[in-house]
Protein backbone atom coordinates (compact mmCIF):
# COMPACT_ATOMS: atom_id res chain seq x y z
CA UNK A 1 0.00 0.00 0.00
CA UNK A 2 1.58 3.28 -1.04
CA UNK A 3 1.69 6.00 2.07
CA UNK A 4 -0.29 9.05 2.10
CA UNK A 5 2.14 11.66 0.07
CA UNK A 6 1.94 15.28 2.79
CA UNK A 7 3.00 18.37 0.80
CA UNK A 8 5.20 20.69 2.70
CA UNK A 9 6.58 23.90 1.92
CA UNK A 10 9.92 25.38 2.99
CA UNK A 11 10.13 28.97 3.86
CA UNK A 12 13.73 29.21 3.65
CA UNK A 13 17.02 27.02 2.35
CA UNK A 14 19.73 27.94 4.18
CA UNK A 15 21.39 26.17 7.16
CA UNK A 16 17.99 24.83 8.45
CA UNK A 17 16.23 23.99 5.84
CA UNK A 18 18.64 22.49 4.23
CA UNK A 19 19.37 20.62 7.05
CA UNK A 20 15.57 19.73 7.00
CA UNK A 21 15.63 18.92 3.37
CA UNK A 22 18.52 16.22 4.17
CA UNK A 23 17.15 14.41 7.20
CA UNK A 24 14.15 14.58 5.15
CA UNK A 25 15.81 12.58 2.27
CA UNK A 26 17.72 10.46 4.76
CA UNK A 27 14.68 9.01 7.11
CA UNK A 28 11.97 9.17 4.46
CA UNK A 29 11.41 5.21 4.51
CA UNK A 30 11.73 5.36 8.08
CA UNK A 31 9.47 7.94 8.46
CA UNK A 32 7.10 6.42 6.08
CA UNK A 33 7.02 3.51 7.66
CA UNK A 34 6.40 4.88 11.34
CA UNK A 35 3.60 7.41 10.24
CA UNK A 36 2.33 5.85 6.98
CA UNK A 37 3.19 9.09 5.47
CA UNK A 38 5.26 10.26 2.72
CA UNK A 39 6.96 13.72 2.97
CA UNK A 40 6.80 15.59 -0.57
CA UNK A 41 9.05 19.00 -0.52
CA UNK A 42 6.43 21.17 -2.91
CA UNK A 43 7.76 25.11 -3.10
CA UNK A 44 11.03 26.28 -1.04
CA UNK A 45 11.05 30.11 -0.76
CA UNK A 46 14.34 31.88 -0.86
CA UNK A 47 15.89 35.28 -1.54
CA UNK A 48 17.61 34.27 -4.66
CA UNK A 49 16.98 31.55 -6.55
CA UNK A 50 20.33 31.19 -8.72
CA UNK A 51 22.30 31.35 -5.32
CA UNK A 52 24.43 27.82 -4.75
CA UNK A 53 22.89 25.84 -1.92
CA UNK A 54 24.89 23.20 -0.05
CA UNK A 55 22.29 20.74 -0.78
CA UNK A 56 21.17 20.17 -4.12
CA UNK A 57 17.15 20.83 -4.58
CA UNK A 58 14.78 20.75 -8.04
CA UNK A 59 15.20 24.61 -9.13
CA UNK A 60 11.68 24.14 -10.10
CA UNK A 61 10.66 23.84 -6.44
CA UNK A 62 12.49 27.38 -6.02
CA UNK A 63 10.96 30.64 -5.67
CA UNK A 64 11.29 33.99 -4.43
CA UNK A 65 7.51 34.97 -4.32
CA UNK A 66 5.71 34.13 -1.55
CA UNK A 67 2.22 33.72 -3.60
CA UNK A 68 3.74 30.99 -4.85
CA UNK A 69 3.65 28.83 -1.93
CA UNK A 70 0.46 30.68 -0.32
CA UNK A 71 -1.37 28.86 -3.60
CA UNK A 72 1.03 25.72 -3.62
CA UNK A 73 -1.96 23.57 -1.36
CA UNK A 74 0.63 22.83 0.81
CA UNK A 75 -0.59 20.93 3.85
CA UNK A 76 2.44 22.24 6.52
CA UNK A 77 4.75 24.77 6.11
CA UNK A 78 8.21 25.20 7.80
CA UNK A 79 9.18 28.53 8.48
CA UNK A 80 13.25 28.53 8.24
CA UNK A 81 13.63 32.08 6.92
CA UNK A 82 13.94 34.18 9.92
CA UNK A 83 13.16 37.79 11.05
CA UNK A 84 9.69 39.20 11.66
CA UNK A 85 9.08 40.75 8.60
CA UNK A 86 7.72 40.20 6.14
CA UNK A 87 7.89 36.36 8.03
CA UNK A 88 5.10 37.21 10.69
CA UNK A 89 2.81 38.58 7.18
CA UNK A 90 3.79 35.04 5.68
CA UNK A 91 3.16 32.76 8.84
CA UNK A 92 -0.56 34.85 9.53
CA UNK A 93 -1.14 34.43 5.83
CA UNK A 94 -0.56 30.28 5.87
CA UNK A 95 -2.50 29.56 9.06
CA UNK A 96 -5.62 31.65 7.86
CA UNK A 97 -5.81 29.45 5.05
CA UNK A 98 -5.12 26.65 6.85
CA UNK A 99 -2.10 25.10 7.26
CA UNK A 100 -0.17 23.74 9.94
CA UNK A 101 3.12 25.65 10.89
CA UNK A 102 6.29 24.45 12.07
CA UNK A 103 8.72 27.20 12.79
CA UNK A 104 13.01 27.60 13.89
CA UNK A 105 12.23 31.28 14.50
CA UNK A 106 12.23 32.51 17.91
CA UNK A 107 12.41 36.29 17.90
CA UNK A 108 9.16 35.66 15.70
CA UNK A 109 7.42 33.56 18.87
CA UNK A 110 8.90 35.88 21.22
CA UNK A 111 7.53 39.43 19.46
CA UNK A 112 4.17 37.82 17.58
CA UNK A 113 3.78 34.19 19.30
CA UNK A 114 0.94 35.86 21.56
CA UNK A 115 -0.81 36.87 18.25
CA UNK A 116 0.24 33.29 16.52
CA UNK A 117 -1.01 31.09 19.18
CA UNK A 118 -4.24 32.64 19.33
CA UNK A 119 -4.71 32.79 15.40
CA UNK A 120 -3.62 29.28 15.12
CA UNK A 121 -6.38 27.91 17.71
CA UNK A 122 -9.09 29.70 16.06
CA UNK A 123 -8.27 28.25 12.77
CA UNK A 124 -7.50 25.15 14.63
CA UNK A 125 -3.54 24.36 13.04
CA UNK A 126 -0.62 23.15 14.61
CA UNK A 127 1.62 25.75 15.65
CA UNK A 128 4.81 23.26 16.39
CA UNK A 129 8.12 25.18 17.22
CA UNK A 130 10.13 22.97 19.79
CA UNK A 131 13.53 24.13 17.14
CA UNK A 132 12.87 27.69 18.25
CA UNK A 133 14.60 26.98 22.13
CA UNK A 134 17.96 24.91 22.38
CA UNK A 135 18.23 23.30 18.97
CA UNK A 136 17.81 19.85 19.37
CA UNK A 137 17.31 19.25 22.81
CA UNK A 138 13.44 18.60 23.01
CA UNK A 139 13.29 20.51 25.98
CA UNK A 140 9.70 21.83 25.03
CA UNK A 141 8.00 18.45 24.54
CA UNK A 142 9.12 17.33 28.09
CA UNK A 143 7.31 20.68 28.86
CA UNK A 144 4.14 20.19 27.54
CA UNK A 145 3.65 16.53 28.03
CA UNK A 146 5.71 15.32 30.85
CA UNK A 147 5.92 17.90 32.80
CA UNK A 148 2.20 18.70 33.98
CA UNK A 149 1.95 17.30 36.56
CA UNK A 150 4.95 19.40 38.82
CA UNK A 151 5.27 22.69 39.58
CA UNK A 152 8.43 24.02 37.87
CA UNK A 153 10.03 26.68 40.38
CA UNK A 154 13.01 28.03 38.16
CA UNK A 155 14.70 27.41 35.06
CA UNK A 156 17.66 28.01 33.87
CA UNK A 157 20.54 27.43 31.61
CA UNK A 158 22.43 27.62 28.05
CA UNK A 159 20.19 28.42 25.28
CA UNK A 160 22.63 30.41 22.97
CA UNK A 161 25.26 27.81 21.06
CA UNK A 162 26.67 31.10 19.33
CA UNK A 163 28.01 32.50 22.58
CA UNK A 164 29.01 29.31 24.61
CA UNK A 165 31.06 28.62 21.47
CA UNK A 166 32.71 31.37 21.68
CA UNK A 167 33.27 31.71 25.39
CA UNK A 168 34.86 27.81 25.01
CA UNK A 169 37.06 28.63 22.55
CA UNK A 170 38.31 31.93 24.11
CA UNK A 171 39.15 29.92 27.48
CA UNK A 172 40.62 26.80 25.60
CA UNK A 173 42.55 28.28 23.19
CA UNK A 174 42.87 31.88 23.61
CA UNK A 175 41.51 32.93 20.42
CA UNK A 176 40.17 36.27 19.94
CA UNK A 177 36.49 36.78 20.00
CA UNK A 178 36.45 37.84 16.56
CA UNK A 179 38.15 34.37 15.33
CA UNK A 180 36.11 32.63 17.29
CA UNK A 181 32.85 34.81 16.04
CA UNK A 182 33.64 33.78 12.35
CA UNK A 183 34.39 30.78 13.08
CA UNK A 184 30.82 30.24 14.51
CA UNK A 185 29.09 32.19 11.37
CA UNK A 186 30.85 29.49 9.04
CA UNK A 187 29.43 26.51 11.10
CA UNK A 188 26.10 27.95 10.75
CA UNK A 189 25.61 28.54 14.45
CA UNK A 190 25.32 31.87 13.99
CA UNK A 191 22.13 34.26 13.26
CA UNK A 192 22.12 36.32 10.35
CA UNK A 193 22.82 39.07 12.30
CA UNK A 194 25.20 38.21 14.75
CA UNK A 195 24.74 40.76 17.30
CA UNK A 196 21.21 38.91 17.93
CA UNK A 197 23.59 36.20 19.57
CA UNK A 198 26.39 38.32 21.10
CA UNK A 199 24.07 41.01 22.57
CA UNK A 200 22.10 38.25 24.33
CA UNK A 201 18.56 38.44 22.63
CA UNK A 202 18.26 35.08 21.07
CA UNK A 203 19.04 33.89 24.25
CA UNK A 204 16.08 36.17 25.75
CA UNK A 205 13.50 35.67 22.91
CA UNK A 206 14.43 31.56 23.72
CA UNK A 207 13.67 32.21 27.63
CA UNK A 208 10.52 34.47 26.64
CA UNK A 209 9.36 31.01 25.13
CA UNK A 210 10.09 28.65 27.85
CA UNK A 211 8.62 31.18 30.28
CA UNK A 212 5.11 30.99 28.61
CA UNK A 213 5.89 27.16 28.86
CA UNK A 214 6.75 26.78 32.53
CA UNK A 215 4.26 29.37 33.61
CA UNK A 216 1.81 30.18 31.40
CA UNK A 217 3.27 33.91 30.90
CA UNK A 218 5.90 35.87 30.45
CA UNK A 219 7.26 39.41 30.37
CA UNK A 220 7.52 41.63 28.01
CA UNK A 221 10.70 42.08 26.30
CA UNK A 222 11.51 45.21 27.33
CA UNK A 223 11.37 43.67 30.95
CA UNK A 224 13.94 41.08 30.84
CA UNK A 225 17.07 42.12 32.08
CA UNK A 226 19.73 41.39 29.14
CA UNK A 227 23.61 41.70 28.85
CA UNK A 228 25.74 39.93 25.97
CA UNK A 229 28.98 38.95 25.91
CA UNK A 230 30.46 41.03 23.21
CA UNK A 231 32.15 43.29 25.62
CA UNK A 232 33.96 40.05 27.13
CA UNK A 233 37.95 40.08 26.67
CA UNK A 234 40.69 37.43 27.31
CA UNK A 235 41.01 39.43 30.63
CA UNK A 236 37.85 38.98 32.38
CA UNK A 237 37.96 35.09 31.22
CA UNK A 238 41.61 34.77 32.78
CA UNK A 239 40.97 36.02 36.08
CA UNK A 240 37.59 34.24 35.92
CA UNK A 241 39.51 30.90 35.67
CA UNK A 242 42.31 32.22 38.60
CA UNK A 243 39.84 32.49 40.94
CA UNK A 244 38.03 29.21 39.98
CA UNK A 245 35.01 30.25 38.13
CA UNK A 246 34.24 30.11 34.72
CA UNK A 247 31.74 32.85 32.80
CA UNK A 248 28.87 31.79 31.12
CA UNK A 249 25.62 33.53 29.12
CA UNK A 250 22.97 32.43 31.04
CA UNK A 251 18.81 32.08 30.85
CA UNK A 252 17.39 32.43 34.00
CA UNK A 253 13.57 32.70 34.82
CA UNK A 254 12.27 32.42 38.17
CA UNK A 255 9.08 33.09 40.31
CA UNK A 256 9.86 36.02 42.66
CA UNK A 257 7.84 37.56 44.74
CA UNK A 258 6.29 40.19 42.90
CA UNK A 259 6.02 37.44 39.98
CA UNK A 260 8.33 36.41 37.40
CA UNK A 261 11.52 37.63 36.55
CA UNK A 262 13.68 36.95 33.66
CA UNK A 263 17.56 37.70 32.74
CA UNK A 264 20.00 36.32 30.25
CA UNK A 265 23.81 37.48 31.54
CA UNK A 266 27.28 36.75 31.80
CA UNK A 267 27.65 34.91 35.11
CA UNK A 268 30.25 33.40 37.03
CA UNK A 269 30.04 29.75 37.60
CA UNK A 270 32.38 27.54 39.78
CA UNK A 271 34.40 24.93 37.03
CA UNK A 272 32.82 22.10 38.99
CA UNK A 273 29.26 23.72 38.19
CA UNK A 274 26.97 21.26 35.92
CA UNK A 275 26.85 24.23 33.69
CA UNK A 276 29.87 24.83 33.39
CA UNK A 277 30.69 21.47 31.46
CA UNK A 278 28.70 22.40 28.90
CA UNK A 279 31.16 23.55 26.09
CA UNK A 280 31.14 24.45 22.05
CA UNK A 281 27.62 24.94 20.88
CA UNK A 282 26.00 22.89 23.00
CA UNK A 283 22.84 24.01 25.37
CA UNK A 284 21.90 23.24 28.60
CA UNK A 285 18.57 23.62 30.31
CA UNK A 286 18.01 22.83 34.28
CA UNK A 287 14.38 22.87 35.46
CA UNK A 288 13.53 22.12 39.10
CA UNK A 289 10.06 20.83 39.68
CA UNK A 290 8.49 20.29 43.01
CA UNK A 291 8.02 16.77 42.76
CA UNK A 292 10.82 15.80 40.37
CA UNK A 293 13.56 17.42 41.89
CA UNK A 294 16.07 18.56 39.38
CA UNK A 295 16.69 17.88 35.73
CA UNK A 296 19.02 18.86 33.41
CA UNK A 297 18.62 18.36 29.84
CA UNK A 298 21.93 19.09 27.38
CA UNK A 299 22.30 18.53 23.81
CA UNK A 300 23.73 20.82 20.67
CA UNK A 301 22.30 23.79 20.56
CA UNK A 302 22.71 25.07 17.27
CA UNK A 303 23.59 23.99 13.22
CA UNK A 304 22.32 22.36 10.65
CA UNK A 305 21.41 18.56 12.00
CA UNK A 306 20.30 19.58 15.63
CA UNK A 307 17.89 21.84 14.62
CA UNK A 308 16.61 20.61 11.21
CA UNK A 309 15.95 17.10 13.98
CA UNK A 310 13.93 19.34 16.00
CA UNK A 311 11.91 20.54 13.28
CA UNK A 312 11.62 17.49 11.67
CA UNK A 313 10.23 15.73 14.70
CA UNK A 314 7.86 18.58 14.98
CA UNK A 315 6.22 17.22 11.83
CA UNK A 316 6.27 13.77 12.45
CA UNK A 317 4.62 14.88 15.84
CA UNK A 318 1.85 17.18 13.90
CA UNK A 319 1.76 14.24 11.12
CA UNK A 320 0.27 11.87 14.08
CA UNK A 321 -1.38 13.73 16.78
CA UNK A 322 -5.12 15.59 15.98
CA UNK A 323 -5.14 19.32 16.47
CA UNK A 324 -5.61 20.46 20.56
CA UNK A 325 -5.47 23.79 21.43
CA UNK A 326 -2.72 25.68 22.48
CA UNK A 327 -2.95 27.13 25.94
CA UNK A 328 -3.19 30.96 25.46
CA UNK A 329 0.40 33.09 25.45
CA UNK A 330 0.04 36.04 27.99
CA UNK A 331 2.38 38.63 28.56
CA UNK A 332 2.12 40.43 32.14
CA UNK A 333 4.42 43.70 33.24
CA UNK A 334 6.99 42.98 35.75
CA UNK A 335 5.91 45.34 39.25
CA UNK A 336 9.48 46.50 38.59
CA UNK A 337 11.87 46.21 36.37
CA UNK A 338 15.00 44.05 37.57
CA UNK A 339 18.56 44.54 36.49
CA UNK A 340 20.21 46.70 39.01
CA UNK A 341 22.69 45.22 41.33
CA UNK A 342 21.63 43.92 44.15
CA UNK A 343 24.35 44.69 46.77
CA UNK A 344 23.59 41.71 49.19
CA UNK A 345 24.68 39.46 46.35
CA UNK A 346 27.95 38.06 46.15
CA UNK A 347 29.59 39.20 42.41
CA UNK A 348 32.64 38.76 40.94
CA UNK A 349 33.82 42.09 40.15
CA UNK A 350 36.62 43.19 37.61
CA UNK A 351 38.95 46.19 37.45
CA UNK A 352 40.92 47.30 35.35
CA UNK A 353 42.79 50.59 34.93
CA UNK A 354 46.40 52.57 34.97
CA UNK A 355 48.40 51.31 38.03
CA UNK A 356 49.34 55.29 38.00
CA UNK A 357 46.07 56.19 39.50
CA UNK A 358 44.80 52.39 40.80
CA UNK A 359 47.22 50.38 43.17
CA UNK A 360 45.15 46.91 44.54
CA UNK A 361 46.09 48.65 48.73
CA UNK A 362 44.29 51.93 47.46
CA UNK A 363 41.56 49.82 45.71
CA UNK A 364 41.16 47.74 48.96
CA UNK A 365 41.30 50.50 51.36
CA UNK A 366 38.93 52.44 49.37
CA UNK A 367 36.58 49.10 49.51
CA UNK A 368 36.76 48.18 52.91
CA UNK A 369 36.25 51.93 54.07
CA UNK A 370 33.04 51.35 51.87
CA UNK A 371 32.03 48.28 53.71
CA UNK A 372 32.01 46.61 50.52
CA UNK A 373 33.40 42.83 51.96
CA UNK A 374 36.34 41.53 49.94
CA UNK A 375 36.47 37.90 50.04
CA UNK A 376 39.11 37.39 47.33
CA UNK A 377 41.38 38.96 45.37
CA UNK A 378 43.61 38.39 42.29
CA UNK A 379 45.98 41.26 40.66
CA UNK A 380 47.96 41.07 37.38
CA UNK A 381 50.20 43.74 36.44
CA UNK A 382 51.10 43.90 32.84
CA UNK A 383 54.40 45.60 31.37
CA UNK A 384 52.52 48.88 30.20
CA UNK A 385 51.64 49.19 33.76
CA UNK A 386 47.50 48.29 33.47
CA UNK A 387 46.41 46.59 36.27
CA UNK A 388 43.07 44.14 36.22
CA UNK A 389 42.01 42.69 39.31
CA UNK A 390 39.18 40.54 40.38
CA UNK A 391 37.24 40.33 43.40
CA UNK A 392 34.90 38.24 44.92
CA UNK A 393 32.92 40.89 47.11
CA UNK A 394 29.66 41.23 48.74
CA UNK A 395 27.81 44.30 49.54
CA UNK A 396 29.46 46.63 46.26
CA UNK A 397 26.32 49.06 45.23
CA UNK A 398 26.10 50.94 41.93
CA UNK A 399 27.35 54.04 43.43
CA UNK A 400 30.70 52.30 44.54
CA UNK A 401 30.99 50.98 41.04
CA UNK A 402 30.40 55.01 40.08
CA UNK A 403 33.62 56.17 42.42
CA UNK A 404 35.89 53.18 41.35
CA UNK A 405 35.33 54.64 38.18
CA UNK A 406 35.41 58.23 38.98
CA UNK A 407 38.15 58.44 41.66
CA UNK A 408 40.77 55.54 40.57
CA UNK A 409 40.14 55.80 36.65
CA UNK A 410 39.10 51.92 36.95
CA UNK A 411 37.01 50.13 34.36
CA UNK A 412 34.25 48.12 36.13
CA UNK A 413 32.26 45.42 35.70
CA UNK A 414 30.61 42.55 38.12
CA UNK A 415 29.09 39.45 37.43
CA UNK A 416 26.37 37.49 39.38
CA UNK A 417 28.18 34.48 40.96
CA UNK A 418 25.73 31.03 40.66
CA UNK A 419 27.04 28.84 43.77
CA UNK A 420 24.32 26.07 43.69
CA UNK A 421 24.25 23.57 41.39
N1 LIG B 1 21.25 28.17 12.46
C1 LIG B 1 20.87 27.58 13.58
O1 LIG B 1 21.64 26.88 14.26
C2 LIG B 1 19.48 27.79 14.10
C3 LIG B 1 18.60 28.67 13.52
N2 LIG B 1 17.36 28.82 14.02
C4 LIG B 1 16.41 29.72 13.37
O2 LIG B 1 16.08 29.18 12.10
C5 LIG B 1 15.82 30.24 11.18
C6 LIG B 1 16.72 30.09 9.97
O3 LIG B 1 18.06 30.13 10.38
P1 LIG B 1 19.24 29.77 9.36
O4 LIG B 1 18.86 28.62 8.52
O5 LIG B 1 20.46 29.70 10.19
O6 LIG B 1 19.28 31.09 8.48
P2 LIG B 1 19.97 31.31 7.05
O7 LIG B 1 20.30 32.75 6.98
O8 LIG B 1 21.02 30.31 6.83
O9 LIG B 1 18.77 30.99 6.02
C7 LIG B 1 17.69 31.83 5.84
C8 LIG B 1 16.96 31.40 4.57
O10 LIG B 1 15.79 32.17 4.43
C9 LIG B 1 15.78 32.82 3.16
N3 LIG B 1 15.20 34.16 3.37
C10 LIG B 1 15.54 35.06 4.32
N4 LIG B 1 14.78 36.17 4.21
C11 LIG B 1 13.95 35.97 3.17
C12 LIG B 1 12.95 36.73 2.54
N5 LIG B 1 12.63 37.95 2.99
N6 LIG B 1 12.29 36.21 1.50
C13 LIG B 1 12.59 34.96 1.05
N7 LIG B 1 13.55 34.17 1.60
C14 LIG B 1 14.22 34.67 2.64
C15 LIG B 1 17.21 32.88 2.70
O11 LIG B 1 17.23 32.89 1.27
P3 LIG B 1 18.62 32.86 0.45
O12 LIG B 1 19.23 31.51 0.74
O13 LIG B 1 18.23 33.02 -0.98
O14 LIG B 1 19.45 34.00 1.00
C16 LIG B 1 17.76 31.58 3.29
O15 LIG B 1 17.51 30.51 2.43
C17 LIG B 1 16.00 31.53 11.97
O16 LIG B 1 14.77 31.92 12.53
C18 LIG B 1 16.94 31.10 13.10
O17 LIG B 1 16.83 31.92 14.24
C19 LIG B 1 16.91 28.11 15.11
C20 LIG B 1 17.72 27.24 15.73
C21 LIG B 1 19.10 27.02 15.30
N1 LIG C 1 22.15 31.44 16.75
C1 LIG C 1 21.53 30.45 17.58
C2 LIG C 1 21.07 29.31 16.73
C3 LIG C 1 20.14 28.43 17.44
O1 LIG C 1 19.12 28.82 17.98
C4 LIG C 1 22.50 29.95 18.61
O2 LIG C 1 23.71 30.19 18.44
O3 LIG C 1 22.06 29.33 19.59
Amino acid sequence: MSAEVVRVGLLGLGTVGGGVIKTIRSQQEKLASRLGKRIEIVKALVRDSEKERAVHVDPALLTTDFEDVLSSDVDIVVEVMGGVEPTYDYVRALIEKGCHVVTANKELLAKRGTELVDLANQHQVHLAYEASVAGGIPILSVLRQFLRTNDIQGVRGILNGTTNFILTKMEAEQLSYQEVLKQAQELGYAEADPRSDVEGFDAMYKLYILAQLVYGESLPLADVVRKGIADLSAGHIRIASELGYRIKLIAQAYQAEKGIRLSVEPTMLPVSHPLAQIHDAFNAVQLSGNIVGDLLFTGRGAGELPTASAVVEDLAYLLTQPFTPHPTWKEKTADKAGGTLDSAERVLCYLEGSCQTATPDRVLHFLQQAGVNVQKLKVQFDLGGVLRAGLIVTGISEEHESLLKNDFGLSVRCFPILESA
